[in-house]
């Protein structure tokens, strides 16, 4: 047979085949039960999935496919261990996981956790679904790069040590009262060690308060907002049901927000008549209705960024993300501070001392900057708590546009990428036996001091925490303050020191506390 006789029996044949297969493909769609479609679609389902696991896992670490068809670890990640985690950075510079249609990578280096940090163009934070509901979609933490770049400007200002120094008297004031509150909740239980995690978190949540609102904000709404504010915490988890159902978790963090919302706006009002009447300002709302004032009359880059006028809701938004922002990480940072605090009386002692050498032994001194600054060792034992335990442990971003993340490995569009923090702040080459708690290794010129780039406790790049000179100053002023005048004691069990991850990490025995009153002179301790 010639080439063409070939070529065209070859055509008749394929011809004769394509009008058969029709025919017979007609004949057994038609012959399928609905069940068969169902269960072929289901099929195609699954190996899509593993398919496109596979492609966008490329030569990182992380399970050779999805055990969980679908779901991926979906029940796990209800629940986060952080052994679990652990187990997951140290499998891999790069590891992933895929929960549901969800491509997480996580990078546990530092370079990888900075370089991702540092990456505006190709990653910008990632909210679940539902936190642009809770915090509203106007919300100014919801913007990306220059018009974040450009608001976060204007907010630099309320944070700086200058207006710090201005939140210290009522924040003194709130320790004070707490110092007692404490010591009246143990003498009710008879001085016995009880549960104090819930009391951390309300004495931090009235610290913020009161140093975002001033005396705009009541002790009842403070109290309030305090109580309820673990729903807001529970209804943010990173897996929560995306659509808000009366009831449900993500209803009643919803209904907790926009109630602690109305409370803001009245007090951001408040903040400006006072400020119009000319006022001195004692809190952050003071301090940005006073740049806004100021504002008015100047023409430098940086009063530009006040010369329109920001609304009640919009402050009161901006606000409620501070509160949101801190609440969290900082009951964590308090209830670790308090517990390993106590259980080292060597530390507590260096703190007394301390603090009475910077006030030169007179109790009168009111809490200034200048004097939390002179406060070297107490920092330095704040300083290596946030690295001992770090409140936050990762940080999820979702990639914008395929991120070359290594020179091995391109992260996928639509993917969250979530750079680590705590593998950083516990390398044993910058901080040597990196799990022990030494705050000696914070002298300045050390190793670990000099180590910025570790330094990954408040996150790096346009989105660094915003409150971190805030924390440092806030905690100096708390520790120290219960060191003089309280004699507290931890109870420890063995789950003191191991690790709960509820957002962010706490001690697992939900730390047991008892607090007396002591006399900062001669140390006596009265109940
Ligand atoms: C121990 C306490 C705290 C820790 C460990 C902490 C840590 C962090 C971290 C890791 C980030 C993400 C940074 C990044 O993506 O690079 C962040 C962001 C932020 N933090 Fe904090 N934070 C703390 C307390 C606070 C407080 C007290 C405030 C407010 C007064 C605050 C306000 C914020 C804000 C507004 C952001 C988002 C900034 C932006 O997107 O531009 N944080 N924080």
């Amino acid at each position: 047979m010639s080439h063409p006789d070939m070529a065209m029996a070859i055509n008749n044949n394929l011809n004769n085949m394509t009008s058969i297969d029709s025919s017979s493909l007609l004949v057994s769609i038609q012959s399928l039960s609905y069940w068969k479609i169902f269960v072929t679609l289901i099929s195609v389902l699954l190996v899509w999935d593993q398919i496109s696991y596979q492609i966008k896992k490329g030569s990182i670490a992380g399970p050779a496919f999805k055990f969980y068809p679908i779901i991926g670890p979906f029940l796990e990640s209800l629940d986060p261990k952080f052994e679990e985690y652990k187990a997951k950075w140290d499998s891999g510079e790069l590891s992933c996981v895929s929960i549901f249609h969800k491509f997480v990578v996580i990078a546990s280096t530092r370079d990888l956790a900075r370089k991702i940090l540092q990456a505006p163009k190709f990653v910008k934070p990632c909210v679940v679904d539902v936190a642009v509901k809770i915090l509203r979609p106007s919300n100014w933490v919801f913007l990306d790069g220059k018009a974040h770049v450009d608001y976060r400007k204007s907010l630099n200002g309320l944070f700086t040590k200058t207006a710090l120094a201005q939140y210290l008297p009522s924040q003194e004031e709130v320790i004070d009262k707490y110092m007692e509150k404490f010591v009246e909740y143990s003498k009710k239980n008879n001085y016995e060690p009880q549960v104090f995690f819930h009391e951390m978190r309300e004495i931090l949540c009235a610290l913020s308060l009161q140093s975002f609102c001033g005396d705009y904000i009541t002790e009842d709404q403070i109290r309030k907002i305090a109580d309820d504010y673990y729903l807001v915490t529970a209804a943010l988890e990173l897996v929560n049901f995306p659509i808000i159902l009366p009831y449900t978790k993500t209803w009643y963090g919803k209904r907790t927000a926009d109630a602690a919302m109305k409370i803001f706006e009245s007090c951001a009002q408040r903040a400006k008549d006072h400020i119009a009447a000319g006022g001195k300002p004692i809190c952050v709302m003071d301090a940005w209705c006073k740049l806004m004032h100021d504002a008015k009359d100047r023409n430098d880059s940086e009063s530009r960024l006040f010369h329109r006028e920001f609304s009640n809701k919009e402050i009161s938004e901006a606000v409620f993300t501070f509160l949101f922002a801190s609440q969290d990480a900082s009951s964590s940072l308090a209830c670790w501070l308090f517990q390993i605090v106590a259980d080292r009386p060597d530390i507590l002692q260096k703190i007394r001392e301390e603090q009475m050498a910077v006030r030169n032994n007179d109790l009168n001194t009111p809490l200034t900057i200048e004097l939390i600054e002179k406060m070297t060792y107490t920092n330095m034992v704040i300083k290596e708590t946030l690295r001992y335990r770090p409140p936050v442990l990762m940080v999820p971003y979702v990639v914008k546009q395929k991120f070359p993340v290594s020179p091995n490995y391109t992260a996928p569009k639509g993917a969250m990428l979530i750079p680590t923090l705590y593998p950083a702040l516990h390398d044993p080459e910058v901080y040597e036996n990196p799990d022990d708690f030494i705050p000696e290794r914070w002298v300045e010129g050390s190793k670990a001091s000099e180590a910025k780039k570790n330094w990954l406790v408040f996150g790096c790049g346009p989105h660094v925490c915003l409150g971190q000179t805030y924390v440092l100053i806030t905690f100096a002023a708390l520790i120290g303050k219960f060191a003089l005048y309280t004699d507290f004691k931890h109870k420890v069990t063995p789950l003191s020191e191991k690790i709960k991850v509820f957002a962010t990490i706490f001690p697992k025995d939900d730390l047991w506390m008892s607090f007396k009153r002591r006399d900062p002179i001669t140390g006596e301790v009265t109940e």
